[in-house]
């Protein structure tokens, strides 16, 4: 399966915005442009790593953008938006993705829909764009005067993210420093190497002047809309003195089997608020393959993807899980464990909810080989 890596390209001043902070960290909604960006970008499970090209003044504002997302340290860009683009790619070669999703960190809309048309373009293509195909009449101006009309046949409006197999798209960048390309199809284009167009959107707009920055908030004075996301998960029992369920360590004749702490009751919470925002599950974003999860402690599953909702503009409301198991007994330490979910979903303990159950001695829970857990997860996001 092929690695993807995403690029994010940050580093612009925003001379078409004007204003005093450049737009990708002006505030949408209560969180800035390039959050939005990059917290899109997170949620979707099939990008492996994410990187920011960002101008060096913008340090401070970049650390408060990226906050608790998970993205790799960021690079410094260049002059033009081609330069950041093939330094940020220079950046990536220690990583050497097989494919790279090129994207303004000024587009803060882009859905994980996009990226999976451009990715999947990528199977027989050298490079893919989502795009719009152009409707209106077009004409060439001058000095406030129409000169002549544009024939709109087969003319399309590029967006980004754009994809492409990495190790080209370098040597493509590599080949035209000097020359003005405005988007990466082009450079690739100087290549030869062949792009595809794939659908783009019409709200994935870039934020380049402040009356489109006035458009995006209009998105946000919408109701939002409800949410709900399951989850469900077992661990085999195994030889030990005790079971993390909900965060909390259980005195126990025996433990649990897994990559992690094998909290069960985390993992279902987990999938289950990925599954709200359809982020993919647990697996996708810490692959029990990956030893840097040996061990860990599950609460960090979960606040990942409650931040995960946040980067969203969203929030978790209310969560429920179930423990299906003989033993141990849960009622004693229920309050803990609600107070523990609680804490890391930043939630009033009343929202959260965790049951047990027995299944009357019946299947591998009530043949105490292990422990079972589904959970449901409300979350709020905005239109
Ligand atoms: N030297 C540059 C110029 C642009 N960009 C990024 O490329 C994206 C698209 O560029 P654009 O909308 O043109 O941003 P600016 O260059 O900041 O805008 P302007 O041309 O109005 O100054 C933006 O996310 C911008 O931050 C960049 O990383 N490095
Ligand atoms: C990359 C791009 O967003 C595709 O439409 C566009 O070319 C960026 O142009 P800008 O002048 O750097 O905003």
């Amino acid at each position: 399966m092929s690695t993807i890596a995403a690029l994010v390209v940050a580093a612009g001043r925003g001379r078409r915005f004007g204003g005093d902070i450049p737009k990708q960290y002006q505030d949408l909604a209560g969180r800035c442009v390039l959050r939005h960006s990059l917290a899109r970008l997170a949620a979707d499970p099939t990008i492996a790593a994410i990187r920011v090209v960002i101008h060096p003044d913008d340090i401070d504002l970049y650390r408060a953008a990226a906050k608790g997302l998970p993205v790799l340290e960021p690079v410094f860009g260049g002059d033009t938006r081609q330069d950041s683009v093939r330094l940020g790619l220079e950046s990536l070669a220690e990583l050497a993705p097989d494919l790279v999703l090129v994207h303004d960190g000024a587009r803060p809309f882009a859905d994980s829909g996009i990226n999976a048309r451009v990715v999947a373009a990528l199977e027989d293509n050298d490079g893919a764009i989502p795009a719009i195909a152009v409707a209106d009449t077009l004409k060439r101006g001058h000095q406030g005067m129409v000169e002549t009309t544009v024939d709109r046949g087969g003319l399309w409006r590029a967006q980004t993210p754009q994809g492409f197999r990495y190790a080209p798209l370098l040597a493509a960048h590599k080949a035209v420093i000097g020359h003005e390309l405005t988007d990466d199809a082009a450079v690739a284009e100087h290549a030869g190497l062949r792009v595809a167009l794939v659908a783009g959107a019409e709200d994935n707009v870039k934020i380049t002047t402040a009356e489109d920055l006035r458009r995006a908030h209009a998105r946000f004075s919408g109701a939002g809309y409800a949410t709900v996301g399951n989850g469900f998960d077992v661990h085999r029992f195994a030889p030990g003195t005790g079971v993390w369920l909900c965060g909390v360590l259980i005195a126990h004749d025996q433990g649990l089997e897994g990559h992690s702490d094998a909290d069960v009751a985390l993992h279902a919470l987990t999938d289950a608020v990925l599954g709200a925002v359809s982020a993919g599950d647990i697996g996708a974003h810490f692959p029990p393959s990956d030893p840097q999860w040996r061990g860990v402690s599950s609460d960090r599953f979960l606040a990942h993807a409650a931040a995960l909702v946040a980067g969203l503009g969203g929030k978790v409301v209310h969560v429920d899980v179930t423990l299906i198991c003989e033993r141990p007994k849960v009622g004693p330490h229920r309050p803990a464990m609600r107070a523990r979910v609680a804490d890391i979903l930043g939630l009033p303990m009343d929202r959260v909810s965790v049951k047990a159950t027995t299944t009357e001695g019946l299947g591998f829970t009530g043949r105490r080989e292990g422990i079972a857990a589904q959970a449901t997860a409300s979350v709020w996001l905005p239109a």
